[in-house]
């Protein structure tokens, strides 16, 4: 359940070099030394630059970028995995870089939770052994442990498959049991490195519902790592985009995709499904003066596509744009739909 205590992660002016005597080199790549001038005068390697990011609590934020922009070096970051070189990592408000061995341990083990790439799960060990293995490693007496784990065996879909060992079950479930078992830690943080990556179309589709249904209720702070665009926009509340080490665009989706950062993002949104993206809210004219609704209305926050299949079957031209309290706010026509799913030249 959401902790109202846990203020999410904050992550502030951070730089990772890596090679021996990295830290005689933050001045130089702070002045504007690049990843290349870097590595061929020092030989070191410029793994994160400046990156400041504001996860807020009970949200998605995914980092995107293509193989070697820094992804995986960040998320590490988040539960130390790798040490900065400079700045600050603060998750609920403590620095994780100034925590001692036995704080960090504590730290680890119960405000961060983590599902890998290729699930990780024990061989030896079946679905429930599996799921209650944090549990156990964090002291949680048995029979409360499976109560646990029993509850989120059933709420990712494998209730029945308990006693299954991961080479009894597909690569979906097996990844169901990777998130079963991290979300019985109940820790504030769940860090998610390519998690659904080696998943096929459909089932990594699959996963992402279970993930947004879940988190409906959980309301964890989700760090979701991705090389995948079509994957940030339908998870992220907020992404980042990562190049050679750096930021280059913050924001929510539709920040992304109505008005992408530069050429390189640009050229990932031309590849996007614009109508499952963009909502009504960006391409929505003006109401106009003394305009009668005709009944048929579409809530601010629908997709276009959503919104074409509502406006196909209405009687008027122009149907009105509502706001939470069911106000009119704006003017739509399928012309104006159809104008913004095709992306502009
Ligand atoms: N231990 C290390 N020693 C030296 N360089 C490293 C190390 N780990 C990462 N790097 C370098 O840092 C940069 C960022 O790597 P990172 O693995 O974080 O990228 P990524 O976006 O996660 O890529 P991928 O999608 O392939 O996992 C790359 O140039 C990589 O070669």
């Amino acid at each position: 359940m959401a902790n109202p205590a846990f203020d999410g992660i904050r992550v502030r002016n951070l730089y990772k070099i890596f090679g021996p005597n990295a830290h005689a080199y933050v001045e130089a790549v702070k002045n504007g030394m690049t990843k290349a001038e870097l590595n061929a005068k020092a030989g070191l390697i410029l793994g994160l630059k400046n990156i400041n990011i504001d996860m807020p609590a009970g949200c998605i934020q995914v980092i995107m970028g293509l193989s070697g922009s820094g992804k995986s070096t960040l998320i590490r970051h988040i539960n130390r995995l790798i040490d900065p070189t400079a700045g600050e990592v603060l998750v609920g408000g403590e620095d994780v870089v100034k925590m001692n061995p036995t704080g960090l341990r504590t730290f680890r083990r119960h405000q961060t939770a983590m599902v890998f790439q290729k699930f990780a799960l024990l061989p030896h060990r079946n679905v429930l052994d599996n799921t209650v293995y944090g549990l156990e490693v964090q002291g949680v007496p048995k029979s409360k442990s499976i109560d646990v784990a029993m509850n989120w065996i059933e709420r990712v879909g494998l209730k029945g498959f308990e006693k299954k060992y991961p080479n009894q079950l597909s690569g979906g479930m097996q990844q169901r049991v990777g998130l079963a078992r991290a979300l019985s830690n109940d820790a504030p943080v769940l860090l998610m490195d390519e998690a659904y990556s080696a998943l096929d179309p459909l089932i990594r589709m699959d996963m992402q519902t279970v993930l947004l249904d879940l988190q409906k209720e959980i309301k964890k702070t989700i760090v979701f790592i991705t090389h995948d665009l079509d994957e940030a926009l339908r998870l992220g509340d907020q992404i980042a985009i990562l190049r050679d080490g750096e930021i280059i665009q913050q924001g929510t989706s539709q920040d992304i995709v109505l008005r992408p950062a530069d050429e390189y993002i640009a050229n990932f949104v031309r590849e996007v499904n614009r109508g499952r993206v963009i909502q009504v809210d960006a391409v929505m004219a003006p109401l106009t003066p003394g305009f009668q609704a005709n009944g048929t209305t579409v809530a601010c926050g629908t997709t276009i596509e959503d919104a074409i299949r509502v406006l196909a079957m209405a009687p008027a031209v122009d149907v009105a744009v509502t706001d939470e309290s069911g106000q009119p706010i704006g003017l739509l026509n399928l012309q104006r739909l159809a104008s913004a799913v095709v992306a502009p030249h």
